[in-house]
């Protein structure tokens, strides 16, 4: 075989004398069957692809009548004569899978035309495709390219093994190309009788180390095989660099083919497949040491076996294969010797195609067997983390349905003005992984369980996910250093308030400052259930804040313990029906004291989380002094929820969702009475607490919207290549590129606005960060809301229904532009800073 890069016609040779074909029933069946197929064709002029050992393909050439001497090519691909295995060689499955993937999905394949299955025409059953010219890499070392292009070619079919394994088969109709569920198993048994064909009694000898392997193999299959879910989806089972055409320019791949042995299943065994070369060269020549780039030395240029697999797990969203790579790359050895078995057992009998190389296929076989047995008695194969490939951030996190993890600004490589520390990307890789394994899975049985009767009550699972996050150290990381500091002190006097167990460490966060979370409180923002799961919720995170600063010990033994600890939440009430409460000087909810207690009457309305059964407390902003100055007379007090008085009239619905089960709650305070040691700081100090606690809070739902954001950009693009309008994707009309490169700019600059109000805050404080924290505010929601718009306009009437979770974090982020504040009230705080700045 010729070794090196090759054009597709170089490929071509005259056929084998022993697979010859009758042409003119080949024409006449082509005529009939293939749309525009030169008819009368004056002459064909028919060859053989001379790569491949399987289906014998040829390639037709054809003169267009009265074209000039205009030709065309095509492709046809068949059974190999003679006897063969009966599951082998299946070119009518060859076709369906290639039909179904050149009319639906972006998996780049040869376009089929026909399938044949009556043996009488050309004596097997072929079909007919598309000729491809571009560029063959026969040799996996691609020793006739350059360095920097031998990287692109590698990481080109890591891309393109990713696209295939993300198609959806049930939306390109390969829903029953197989089944999902214990491919490896099933495969294990299928190859193992397929060697035992191959072999044994007047065929080719049996290698018993061959039969230990299978025993291995079986012993160790992995529990996740068992799945239908994450990490199976259609297999193209021969993913090789040599099966792919590249474009003869670029490095981009243009065609997969030979689609002989894909099917449904594990799709692990194709990635290891496709590193075969880094472990094994089982070329079946004489001479061969069957020593893999890890033995032989890598090819300049060619990535590492880790940073091939990272850019994989990093396109296709899939985890870090470490636990059970020993198990596949045996496999692909295995099932290599089987087939190697089956071509030399072939070649014995004188029908393999590919000719003389078959002859020394049995002895590669057996090597890859050895191989096989090294490789399993190897302590470590592969590192516990990915390799780190630059602008890629891989997840050791199993795929979902939610694929993609756009990185946006955060994707650098160690460098530039936003970049997290170590211990950040850690705990953001951690989060990411999180809310892959348990979260997203659970939004549409949470989102059910928030539409019943029973959606005032809390799902068990929200309660489980919180204790598996608490455990894995995802807790209160809102908590900034500053504000932990001072409740250490606090809470380590004393830890009789503390439930056995809590370690004070996890209570108090992990010592971020606001900027280094913001990195996280974005991801939690992907989803409108994350966040209470993290105990990084609103209003309860802002609640925390206030008793972390502010709080006497006694009030923080009381309440903020447990609301450290996610036992019980909270309610900040302040808003009130009656006056416009943007302006909190305007709210009358009376605080009046009475010897040791102080008695509340007023209305509020719109007190986040109040609904929830485990609220217990509440934040309340009222007035203790009607006459003093301004800004002097608001008070905050805490309110028991149980107190007689305390009356919840109705939850209030936010475009119809009511946000079940923490709601936004009316209540009414007749006469209520609470003890004076309550009132936080002192009267007459509500503003100053207010001031901050809205600083970090704003900036959290700022942060949660670049990531209900990002997850909007997601879907989109996931949305827009895998529909088709008009005769294409709706990814590639021009219209759709304009609006999403425009998201992504807006998004993009709200990011780095948060990040620098952020890292503002942390530098400078509240107050003089208050101008960029009031260009955050009103940038982030008025940006996320265009670009969840687009998403539901791409996504079309799904995009507005409850189907996807798009419209209930549009209509999450639409309430931003007023909660916490209107966006006209953070206008004019901007402008007063500008005019003042021009007044210097
Ligand atoms: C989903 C949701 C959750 C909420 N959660 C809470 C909560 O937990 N606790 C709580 O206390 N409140 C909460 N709120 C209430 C929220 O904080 C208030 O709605 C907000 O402060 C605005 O007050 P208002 O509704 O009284 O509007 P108003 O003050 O009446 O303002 C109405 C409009 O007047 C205009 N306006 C106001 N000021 C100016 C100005 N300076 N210049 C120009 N135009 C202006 C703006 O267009 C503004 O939107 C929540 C609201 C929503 C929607």
């Amino acid at each position: 075989m010729a070794a090196g890069a090759r054009r597709t016609r170089e490929l071509l040779r005259p056929v084998d004398a022993a697979q010859a074909l009758d042409e003119a029933a080949l024409l006449r069946y082509a005529a009939a069957h293939v749309p525009g197929f030169p008819s009368p064709a004056p002459s064909l002029a028919l060859s053989q692809f001379g790569h491949g050992q399987s289906n014998p393909t040829y390639c037709l050439e054809v003169s267009v009548p009265g074209g000039g001497g205009e030709t065309r090519r095509y492709v046809l691909r068949k059974k190999p004569p003679g006897a063969i295995l009966q599951s082998a060689h299946a070119v009518e499955r060859e076709f369906q899978v290639l039909k179904a993937l050149g009319a639906y999905s972006d998996v780049p394949a040869p376009k089929v035309f026909c399938l044949c299955t009556d043996a009488s025409v050309i004596g097997t059953p072929f079909y007919i495709m598309e000729y491809l010219e571009g560029i063959l890499y026969l040799d996996t070392k691609l020793p006739e390219t350059t360095p920097s292009k031998r990287k692109a070619i590698y990481f080109a079919a890591a891309k393109t093994l990713a696209a295939i394994h993300k198609v959806d088969v049930a939306a390109v109709g390969l829903q029953k190309y197989g089944r999902r569920d214990n491919y490896c198993k099933r495969q294990v048994d299928r190859w193992e009788r397929q060697y035992l064909h191959s072999t044994g009694e007047g065929k080719p000898a049996r290698y018993p180390k061959m039969l230990d392997l299978v025993r291995w193999l079986k012993e160790n299959v992995p529990e996740e095989d068992s799945s239908t879910g994450l990490g199976t989806g259609l297999v193209h089972g021969d993913y090789r660099v040599d099966n792919l055409v590249f474009h003869p320019t670029e490095d981009r791949v243009i065609g997969v083919l030979d689609w002989e042995l894909s099917t449904l299943g594990n799709q692990m065994c194709d990635v290891a497949y496709s590193c075969m070369q880094y472990i094994i060269d089982s070329t079946p020549t004489e001479n061969s040491s069957y020593g893999g780039f890890e033995r032989s030395g890598i090819p300049d240029g060619i990535p590492q076996l880790e940073e091939y697999l990272a850019v994989y797990c990093s396109m296709s969203a899939r985890p870090w294969p470490v636990a059970n790579w020993k198990f596949y790359i045996a496999f692909s050895l295995f099932r290599g010797a089987s087939i190697y078995a089956g071509v030399y057992h072939r070649w014995t009998m004188g029908n393999a195609s590919g000719g003389e190389r078959a002859r020394f296929a049995g002895k590669a076989g057996n090597a890859m067997v050895d191989c096989a047995w090294n490789y399993i008695n190897r302590e470590n194969v592969l590192r516990e983390q990915p390799a780190t490939v630059v602008g890629m951030l891989v997840s050791k996190a199993p795929r979902q349905e939610f694929h993609r993890e756009q990185e946006g600004s955060t994707s650098t490589n160690g460098q530039g003005r936003f970049v997290p520390s170590e211990k950040v990307m850690q705990l953001r890789e951690k989060i990411m992984k999180f809310m892959k394994d348990h979260i997203y899975p659970k939004e549409d049985e949470l989102y059910k369980h928030a539409q019943s009767t029973s959606r005032w009550t809390i799902h068990p699972e929200e309660e489980n996910l919180k204790a598996l996050a608490k455990e894995e150290g995802l807790w209160n990381l809102f908590i900034p250093l500053d504000s932990a500091a001072r409740a250490r002190e606090l809470l380590l006097e004393d830890r009789s308030h503390i439930s056995p167990g809590s370690s004070d460490d996890l209570l108090l966060g992990a010592g971020l400052t606001n900027l280094e979370y913001g990195y996280l409180c974005e991801i939690m923002g992907r989803s409108v259930w994350a966040p209470q799961i993290f105990n990084c919720g609103a209003p309860d995170t802002g609640n925390m804040e206030v008793l972390l600063r502010y709080g006497t010990k006694e009030q923080q033994k009381q309440w903020l313990v447990p609301l450290l600890e996610g036992k019980i939440r909270s309610g900040f009430a302040m808003t009130e029906p009656q006056v416009a409460s943007s302006d909190a000087t305007n709210i009358e909810c009376a605080i009046s004291r009475q010897g040791d207690f102080y008695v509340i009457n007023g209305k509020k309305w719109w007190t986040s989380g109040a609904m929830d059964p485990r609220c217990k407390i509440l934040i309340l902003m009222g007035k203790t002094d009607f006459s003093a100055p301004k800004h002097k007379q608001q008070s905050m007090i805490l309110v028991d929820i149980n107190t007689p008085g305390v009356q919840i009239r109705r939850p209030l619905l936010v475009f119809g969702f009511d946000d079940a089960p923490h709601g936004h709650a009316e209540i009414t305070f007749d006469n209520v009475r609470v003890p004076v040691n309550n009132i936080l700081l002192g009267e007459g100090r509500g503003f100053e607490i207010a001031q901050g606690r809205l600083g970090p809070g704003r900036l959290h739902h700022c942060m949660r919207l670049i990531g209900a954001a990002e997850r909007g950009m997601n879907m989109m693009v996931e949305r827009a290549l895998s529909r088709t309008a008009f005769g294409k994707r709706i990814a590639q009309h021009g219209s759709f590129q304009s609006d999403l490169a425009k998201c992504r700019i807006e998004l993009e600059q709200a990011r780095l606005l948060v990040l620098e109000a952020a890292d503002q805050l942390d530098r400078h404080g509240n107050k003089k960060a208050r101008g960029i924290l009031a260009m955050a505010k009103v940038a982030a929601p008025n940006m996320a809301l265009k670009v969840l718009d687009m998403a539901m306009q791409v996504h079309g009437a799904a995009g507005v229904s409850s189907d996807t979770v798009l419209s209930h974090l549009w209509a999450t982020a639409r309430t931003l532009r007023i909660a916490d504040g209107p966006d006209e009230v953070h206008l004019g705080t901007i402008a007063k800073l500008e005019l003042q700045r021009a007044r210097l």
